[in-house]
């Protein structure tokens, strides 16, 4: 129904206020992080993942981005510390990522963008009850950046790209049980944390950001990959690659990024 957002010339980043007001927002993400000038926390302790129980469902491409679902359904899987006041539960990941030797990250470093960027999304089943409530909350989810580096192939990413034929087109799903999101971490979990929104509509102002400083190495083969991917459904006549998924870098505004230490 409708005239729906994308990330092409006519409905990308740039026209999405139109439809999605907040885009011109106070807390908006992704956000250029100025490592210098982020304020150093003493106060910030370590975030901790809890994921060991964590029971993947399925993958599937959404017409922006290829997603992997979690059983949501307890605390079986969490994500706590850090900024947070409580538990976050795992609800899904999922990855942007840009056009062959391009950079596809949405949060950018000193102005440096990564070729892709992971983002694991959790909420806060502690203080609403559901899903969407927390998503339209301030407090509501915490979602966790992970950036990629071009370099070798990375040892466990195959398990993802293996499956990505199974969901070329928008609106196709299949079952992906037994995936772990910790093997998708980098050795070190010191991070940054600033208070913004979803980067895609409908931009709700209710995240939490986590975004680690140590990148996780991929190679240009498995990342090129994703760009099988297709924004399209199977019936519609238009192919189009899903790839330059990414929301530039919006205001900070008035905000600070702290450091972990
Ligand atoms: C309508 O409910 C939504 C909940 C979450 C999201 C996310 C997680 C968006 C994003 O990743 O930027 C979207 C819609
Ligand atoms: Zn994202």
């Amino acid at each position: 129904t409708g005239h729906h957002w994308g990330y092409g010339k006519e409905d990308g980043p740039s026209a999405w206020h139109r439809q999605y007001p907040v885009a011109k927002g106070n807390r908006q993400s992704p956000i250029d992080i100025i490592p210098n000038e982020a304020r150093r926390d003493s106060t910030l302790g370590p975030i901790f993942l809890k994921y060991d129980q964590c029971r993947s469902l399925n993958i599937a491409n959404n017409g922006h981005s290829v997603v992997v679902e979690f059983d949501d359904s307890d605390d079986r899987s969490v994500v706590l510390g850090g900024p947070l006041d409580n538990p976050y539960r795992l609800k899904q990941f999922h990855f942007h990522w840009g056009g062959k030797g391009c950079e596809g990250s949405e949060h950018t470093v000193a102005g440096v963008g990564y070729a892709s960027e992971l983002h694991v999304v959790h909420w806060n089943a502690v203080k609403y009850k559901t899903y969407n409530d927390a998503a339209a909350a301030p407090d509501g989810l915490a979602v966790l950046g992970i950036f990629l580096e071009l370099g070798d192939d990375h040892r466990w990413l195959h398990m993802i790209t293996d499956a990505l034929y199974t969901v070329k087109f928008k609106g196709s799903a299949t079952d992906f049980k037994g995936f772990n999101p910790k093997c998708l971490l980098p050795s070190s979990l010191h991070y940054w944390t600033y208070l913004g929104s979803l980067t895609t509509p409908p931009l709700h102002e209710s995240v939490t950001w986590i975004v680690l400083k140590e990148p996780i190495v991929v190679s240009e083969k498995q990342l090129g990959m994703f760009r099988m991917l297709q924004f399209n459904g199977e019936e519609e006549d238009q192919r189009m690659r899903m790839e330059n998924n990414f929301r530039p870098p919006q205001n900070l505004k008035e905000r600070i990024v702290r450091s972990s230490n």
